[in-house]
């Protein structure tokens, strides 16, 4: 039966109901069935005549709850099929919905049901409803701000004079299985363009979300993820936060350019510091065409949940920060602090072993002729060259500490993740991002590192220069791979930036219920990763 009609027949119910209690009708008798079964007429009315005649009873009675709300007078006399009233118990929990003034018709209209919301579970409020009344009190020429108040007076409960808007039955929000992980932290408290402060949700970066709602093209609704019976609440959707992204016109990509001086590049792929300008122009101008590449606002990305297991293998590792940020450090300080758990892989290079360096601790020293077999190969997950040499991560390399049952830590190049086979290595990706430049001055000014100038032994200290440097390459690298991050670590303080990435690390060792981008369980992603070895060399 139509919705609209089986409303109208049940106002109608209703209004006879009220009729018969008007005229005052009298029972037969006030126990009928009870003095049926005296006098054993039982047998013969059966079952169903006595159900009947319970009933009965229990009209006589008038025991039967809920009672009915009065209908108001006019309730009918307007347009009869289209007008409902529904009373809703007034609890410490909010209504659940948000009300908005209809731009052609001035009307007030219900603009969203939070799910999980008390409207939401009343089933009688829906969205695009029309409000009348609310307790009595009619709606009509007034503003959204002026009908709130009305709504907060309302003691134990809230009747509404409602004209239903045309109501589709949504999917169950349970059913709907849409999880995101935000890539940006949100408050509703300093957002003025959010429709209503308390129905929208806070979250942090990092959060994994439940989209129980994408009908609205500017604010979804989500709950957090595995807290099915909470309220839902408003989101900013992708499109509104893409929109609010790109107006911010990132700082570091409109920044004029200027050379920059002693900045090193991981160990991984290159050696260390450099320090002359000719050397630094082109480990910028690789920063700035990709920069003005394509741009990847954060907004949220898709998970699903991946059940890790006790025995499965560790996911591999992966840090990635501005040159001297501390990456390096945070490494070290890992395996010395659990050296059955933590492993490094170790960097192949095609330069001649310096000094005290040793085979197989620093580097795999390898020929040109190899090192170029393994690229061909695909055996590198990552290689780039840096004064005339090679320098890479083998497979090998990583699958050396996996075996050992060691969580493999590596530092890549963030262009590179996308090409390292997620199913395999299920990648996790630490940020290390540097604080703000007064903590850089007070963490730093005295730590003393090694540059190379050709000679390995040199030690010198930061200037402000590497301070802004380390900064702004932080920022552009946020903008441009932030979406690949899973965890961002800000190295102010050493001791507490190696808890964090400690904490962190031992979490994802545990086993339990992970949330993985989706993407790694689509068929796509093997075929990108095939064309990966073309790709690895452009640095
Ligand atoms: N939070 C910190 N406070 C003070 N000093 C730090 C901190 N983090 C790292 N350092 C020091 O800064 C120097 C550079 O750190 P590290 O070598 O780990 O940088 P990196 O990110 O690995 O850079 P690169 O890849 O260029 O080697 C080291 O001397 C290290 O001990």
């Amino acid at each position: 039966m139509h919705y609209k009609h089986k409303r109208t027949l049940v106002l109608q119910i209703h209004e006879r109901l009220k009729c018969f209690e008007r005229q005052s009708c009298i029972p037969v008798m006030e126990q009928a069935a009870f003095t049926a079964l005296e006098k054993q007429f039982v047998i013969l009315i059966g079952c169903i005549l006595q159900n009947l005649l319970q009933v009965h009873d229990a009209v006589a009675q008038k025991d039967f709850e809920p009672s009915l709300a009065p209908v108001p007078d006019d309730a009918l006399d307007e347009e009869e099929d289209s007008v409902k009233i529904v009373s809703l118990v007034k609890t410490k929990e909010p209504l659940g919905a948000t009300i908005k003034k209809d731009k052609s018709t001035g009307a007030i209209v219900v603009a969203r049901i939070m799910r999980g919301g008390a409207a939401d579970k009343s089933g009688l409020i829906h969205e695009g409803d029309e409000l009348k009344e609310v307790n009595g009190v009619p709606l009509e020429y007034k503003k959204p701000k002026e009908v709130l108040p009305l709504l907060a007076r309302s003691q134990s409960e809230i009747k509404f004079k409602i004209v239903p808007g045309s109501f589709t039955e949504d999917l169950p929000s349970d059913k709907i299985k849409l999880f995101v992980q935000a890539l940006f932290d949100y408050s509703p408290l300093e957002d003025p363009t959010v429709p209503c402060k308390d129905a929208a949700m806070a979250f942090k970066r990092g959060d994994v979300l439940q989209i129980v709602n994408m009908d609205d093209d500017t604010w979804w609704q989500a709950r957090s993820a595995g807290n099915d019976d909470s309220r839902a609440g408003l989101i900013p959707s992708k499109q509104l936060q893409e929109r609010r992204f790109m107006l911010q016109r990132p700082k570091p990509l409109f920044k004029p350019q200027r050379p920059r001086p002693a900045a090193g590049l991981r160990r991984s792929f290159r050696l260390s510091r450099k320090s002359s300008r000719t050397k630094n122009a082109s480990w910028f101008w690789r920063w700035s065409t990709e920069v003005h590449g394509v741009l990847c606002p954060h907004t949220y990305r898709e998970v699903v949940p991946s059940l890790r297991e006790a025995k499965d293998k560790h996911r591999l590792v992966i840090l990635i920060g501005p040159s001297g940020v501390g990456v390096n450090e945070l490494k070290r300080r890992l395996v010395i602090s659990d050296p059955d758990r933590y492993g490094i892989s170790v960097p192949y290079t095609t330069r001649e072993k310096k000094g005290q360096e040793r085979e197989g601790v620093d580097y795999h020293f390898v020929s040109v002729h190899k090192f170029e077999e393994d690229i061909l190969n695909h055996r590198l997950i990552e290689y780039g060259s840096y004064r005339g040499h090679y320098y890479g991560t083998s497979l090998d390399s990583v699958h050396r500490v996996m075996v050992t049952g060691k969580m493999c830590l590596m530092d890549v190049h963030p262009s590179k993740v996308k090409f390292i086979d997620a199913s395999k290595f299920k990648p996790h990706v630490v940020f290390v991002k540097p604080p703000n430049i007064e903590e850089l001055r007070l963490t730093r000014r005295r730590v003393k590192f090694l540059c190379d100038k050709g000679d390995p032994n040199q030690v010198r200290t930061f200037t402000e220069e590497n301070f802004q440097d380390m900064i702004d390459l932080s920022e552009t690298m946020e903008i441009q791979y932030g979406h690949l991050f899973d965890k961002i670590i800000i190295n102010g303080d050493v001791t507490t930036a190696f808890k964090e990435l400690k904490e962190d690390l031992e979490k994802l060792a545990e086993p339990g219920v992970q949330w993985v981008p989706a993407e790694w369980s689509r068929p796509t992603l093997k075929k990108t990763q095939r064309s990966c070895g073309h790709l690895t060399g452009l640095f």
